[in-house]
């Protein structure tokens, strides 16, 4: 299971060391300390990237049936959230309808919130980030728990435990998770995700031509440049989205199949 940070603060609240027993102190409580972050279980992490109708859903639900993962779809998530009609439900429509994104604290928060509730540490995060705004906020996620084990950290200082600065670095280094292990592009022409979205079925809002027009336009001036960000980071697998669907998937399996953190 994935662990949060939170779940260590035990560990730092235990009383103050005598001055007798605290260079055996310090050691045991760094061995610990250290053992159980190195123990932790991180994420593992796919952005699944592509224009509307590409083809993210269908082949994020052969990677979960072949591979395990956890399948979090920032749209359907969205949909759930219209569907409660919880606060924000008729902002969320009123935007999906318009083609537009979603504020980013809304779909961060729905996002983190099952990432924190699921025993799975795959995660495939389908359709997100939508745009820079989201990429940075999902980022910032992580950089609040490095603050948190910065707090972690001097608290842990406090009691005169002694922790070299480098030691603490690595420490945060190993507990964060704001880049993704890596990011699917699904390259779909336009004709053919219009034509894909057209004859979809499914009741969605933002399936009609006139919406789908304004997705394209968005995925262009939004989607692109996070597809680009994670580019020039080395970590996007470009898949040509044109054939059947059980052909794609060749092109997705040996990604995943060569990936030794994923097993
Ligand atoms: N390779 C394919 N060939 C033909 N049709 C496909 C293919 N892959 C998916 N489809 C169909 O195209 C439609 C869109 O696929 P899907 O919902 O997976 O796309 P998506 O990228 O998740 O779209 P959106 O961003 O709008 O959620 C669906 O009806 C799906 O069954
Ligand atoms: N990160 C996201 C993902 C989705 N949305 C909104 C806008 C999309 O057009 C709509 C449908 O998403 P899909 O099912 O196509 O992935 O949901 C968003 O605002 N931000
Ligand atoms: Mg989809």
């Amino acid at each position: 299971m994935w662990r949060r940070v939170a779940s260590l603060s035990p560990l730092v609240s235990s009383s103050k060391p005598s001055i007798l027993n605290q260079g055996l102190c310090t050691f045991k409580f760094w061995e610990t300390f250290t053992t159980d972050i190195a123990t932790q279980e991180k994420p593992f992490i796919t952005f699944v990237l592509g224009g509307p109708g590409s083809g993210k859903g269908t082949q994020c639900e052969k990677i979960v049936e072949t591979f395990g993962f956890k399948h979090l779809s920032a749209g359907d998530l969205l949909r759930r959230e219209i569907a409660s009609k919880s606060e924000y439900g008729s902002m969320i429509l009123n935007t999906i309808r318009e083609g537009k994104i979603v504020p980013s604290q809304v779909t961060v928060k729905l996002i983190q919130r099952e990432m924190e509730s699921s025993d799975n540490k795959k995660f495939l995060i389908d359709g997100f980030p939508r745009s820079e705004e989201n990429r940075i906020a999902f980022e910032k996620i992580n950089t609040k728990t490095l603050s948190d084990l910065s707090a972690l950290c001097s608290k842990v200082k406090e009691t005169e435990c002694y922790i070299k600065e480098k030691s603490r670095r690595d420490l945060m280094k190993i507990l964060t998770g704001a880049e993704p292990n890596l990011v699917l592009f699904f390259d779909c022409p336009e004709k053919e995700m219009v034509k894909r979205v057209l004859s979809r079925n499914q009741g969605r809002v933002d399936d009609n031509i006139d919406t789908m027009k304004k997705r394209l336009k968005v995925f262009e001036a939004l989607n692109r440049p996070v597809i680009n960000y994670y580019s020039e980071r080395g970590k996007v697998f470009k898949i040509s989205a044109v054939g059947t669907v059980d052909e794609i998937f060749e092109q997705v399996r040996p990604i995943f199949a060569s990936c030794e953190a994923i097993k």
